[in-house]
């Protein structure tokens, strides 16, 4: 594409989404723009405006502006409080939108309806997309757009967002628009909100739909029967077990087939560089650095993505908010609210979506509460460091129907929940918080997750974990090597080389700090890169082992399970349940609260419970025989 193709966002007349959460605005967004945003079957999934370009019929373009999903134009929570500020123009350097889509979903009127009056009360050019059109007609739902339109003095489209043409009319309406009545930069000007009065809105809901929609005031709900199980107190705690068990045990046993592949072909490609460049930097940089370091982490892949799998699934089948209502009681107890479920849980793909998802949380002592503990759930990029350390300490062994590998990083992942639990009481006691918040959350309907977006899904985060292990984890190895390898020891030096570099030097004094842990200077080196991200504790420890003449032949995990006492993986394990070393995150925190003093909190805390955590493990380890 050539600089003159780049629309230029400035002179393109703008079109806002907005709607109710859940309506389907960010699946339209991502059919009109070619965007990738993510779509899941629950409220509150978008809490930022995203912008894209919409190429439309007849060679026009408009800038599209997709919102936080709103319940009404009275913001409740930081999310909502995005969406009015994007349609009053207050955004620095945005204007007004000139035209508003207002989303609803076409299954739940009575409802959506709301905020279209409230839209139409701005008196800005707008239509109405009725989404979820294809639902509403299997469900025998009727909607008579001419009517509506009439009622409601502005165009009414039907649209089906997770269909390839299901925006056309949508489009189509635009094209019309944007002919008959190009943007008026007068309708610009921000203005003050006057809006109607609750009760009147419902009045008018109601009346417009007996006269445009009838059957959409008599719907039944066909989820009742699923939810009598899967929200039971007892049964639905149980659902929820074996649900998590599963994933666990999948994330093991369905990975080794490819990872055992992945993990010879580098094998392969490094014996083959080994045999056929002379030795020097060069050679041991693309062997002991670029193959054992980042080629290292690459076989998580398939691992990864079988958890993102489950997680896609879960997210896509609206079941997760049911979750939230079945943990809501527990999370109460330790003084969170029942909304820190979905962040929370978020925060196991990444803590950065997580910290930002609490945007929906009304309260903000409860907000911060579910952003510090937000890195205690155990993030995809832990996922790499537990994998490699049970692969070389746990034996494969049955417990019962389970694996035990399974098992134990079943159990990694309840040490951050019980952990995040705790730390949330602690919280509660500090701030003498006692008021307990109802929990308040719409209930999706169940789905079957589409294939496309779950294939969609998967392949961003193939994508993501791909371009992570291209960029800085090779960038952090590969500066490591360079660290390692230099300076080259004098010509009589006794020992490997890397203990003359400087690496060797640091990993040396820092072994001071982490002896107390069990933790030798390799580990101790592979720390400090880790700093950026977590995998590349994974690719500095390939590394460092590969330069200290230990022989590319051998793979990392039988070299750390031959020379490592037991105990020092333990003593890890537990560090990386708590490990405070995620730049990322702590920027994230600086800019959900604007202040530093929380990002200083989280890492000293985190820093304190990981040491003792690690030195608590290791010592009770050696006790028991293990070191
Ligand atoms: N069957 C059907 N499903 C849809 C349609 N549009 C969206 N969905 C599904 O509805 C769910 C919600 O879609 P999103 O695009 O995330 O909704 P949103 O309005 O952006 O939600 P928030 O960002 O939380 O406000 C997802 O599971 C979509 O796959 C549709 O027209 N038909
Ligand atoms: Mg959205």
């Amino acid at each position: 594409m050539s600089a003159a193709d780049l629309p230029s966002p400035v002179a393109l007349p703008s079109v806002a989404l907005v709607g109710n959460p859940n309506c389907g605005k960010t699946a339209l967004f991502n059919l009109l723009t070619g965007a990738r945003q993510k779509v899941a079957n629950y409220a509150g999934v978008t809490v930022e405006r995203k912008l894209g370009t919409a190429k439309l019929p007849g060679g026009h373009s408009v800038q599209v502006i997709d919102l936080p999903g709103a319940y009404s134009l009275c913001p409740a929570t930081p999310d909502e409080e995005v969406t009015l500020q994007v349609l009053q123009g207050q955004r620095v350097g945005e204007a007004v939108p000139d035209y508003i889509v207002a989303v609803a979903d076409a299954t739940n009127l009575r409802m959506n309806l709301r905020l279209v009056l409230e839209l139409r009360s701005l008196g800005r050019p707008m239509m109405l997309a009725l989404n979820m059109a294809d639902v509403a007609r299997a469900r025998g739902i009727h909607i008579d757009t001419r009517r509506l339109a009439a009622e409601l003095g502005c165009p009414v489209v039907e649209t089906v967002a997770v269909k390839g043409n299901g925006h056309q009319a949508l489009a189509e309406q635009l094209v019309k628009h944007l002919r008959s009545d190009p943007p008026d930069p007068r309708l610009n000007a921000p203005h003050t909100l006057s809006l109607p009065d609750s009760a009147a809105l419902q009045q008018e809901v109601r009346r417009i739909l007996e006269a445009a929609a009838p059957s959409a005031l008599r719907v039944k709900r066909f989820q009742y029967r699923l939810d009598a199980w899967v929200m039971h107190p007892v049964w639905g705690l149980a659902i929820l077990a074996a649900l998590l068990f599963v994933v666990f045990q999948a994330v093991f046993s369905w990975a080794s087939v490819p990872m055992d592949a992945i993990e010879a072909g580098f094998a392969a490609l490094g014996e083959w560089t080994t045999a056929h460049m002379a030795e020097g930097p060069l050679r041991s940089l693309l062997v002991d650095g670029a193959i054992a370091g980042a080629g290292g982490v690459l076989v998580f892949l398939p691992q990864i993505l079988i958890l993102f799998f489950f997680i896609l699934v879960l997210e896509d089948s609206g079941y997760l908010p049911r979750a939230a209502f079945l943990l809501d009681n527990v999370m109460g107890r330790v003084g969170l609210s029942g909304r820190a479920f979905i962040p929370l849980l978020s925060s196991f793909a990444c803590a950065v979506p997580g910290v930002m998802a609490t945007r929906t949380i009304t309260h903000w002592r409860d907000r911060l509460a579910t952003i510090m503990v937000a890195p205690l759930m155990t993030c995809s990029a832990r996922l790499p460091v537990y994998a490699l350390l049970i692969g070389a300490f746990i034996p494969e062994r049955s417990v019962g129907p389970f694996n035990l590998k399974g098992l134990t990083l079943f159990a990694l992942y309840v040490a951050g929940v019980v952990s995040a639990m705790a730390v949330a009481w602690v919280f509660k006691r500090v701030w003498h918080r006692s008021r307990y918040q109802p929990l308040m959350l719409e209930l999706p309907p169940y789905r079957v997750p589409g294939l496309r977006n779950l294939g969609l899904g998967l392949w961003e985060r193939a994508r993501i974990f791909l371009r992570r292990v291209g960029t800085i984890i090779f960038a952090l190895t590969v500066l490591l090597w360079f660290l390692s390898s230099f300076p080259a020891p004098p010509a009589g030096w006794s020992g490997t080389a890397i203990e003359y570099s400087f690496a060797g030097r640091l990993g040396r004094v820092l072994e001071v700090l982490f002896a107390p842990l069990g933790f030798n200077w390799q580990i101790s080196i592979a720390l400090v890169p880790g700093l950026a991200a977590r995998e590349v504790v994974v690719s500095a420890l390939g590394t460092v082992y590969a330069l200290s003449g230990e022989g590319v032949d051998q793979a990392l995990a039988p070299l750390i399970a031959h020379q490592w006492p037991l105990a020092t993986c333990f003593s890890l394990l537990a560090w990386f349940v708590f490990a405070p070393q995620c730049i990322s995150t702590l920027a994230a925190v600086k800019r959900e609260t604007n202040a530093w003093r929380y990002p200083i909190a989280m890492a000293a805390y985190l820093f304190v419970l990981a040491y003792l955590a690690a030195f608590v493990t290791y010592r009770v380890a050696v006790f028991l025989g293990a070191g």
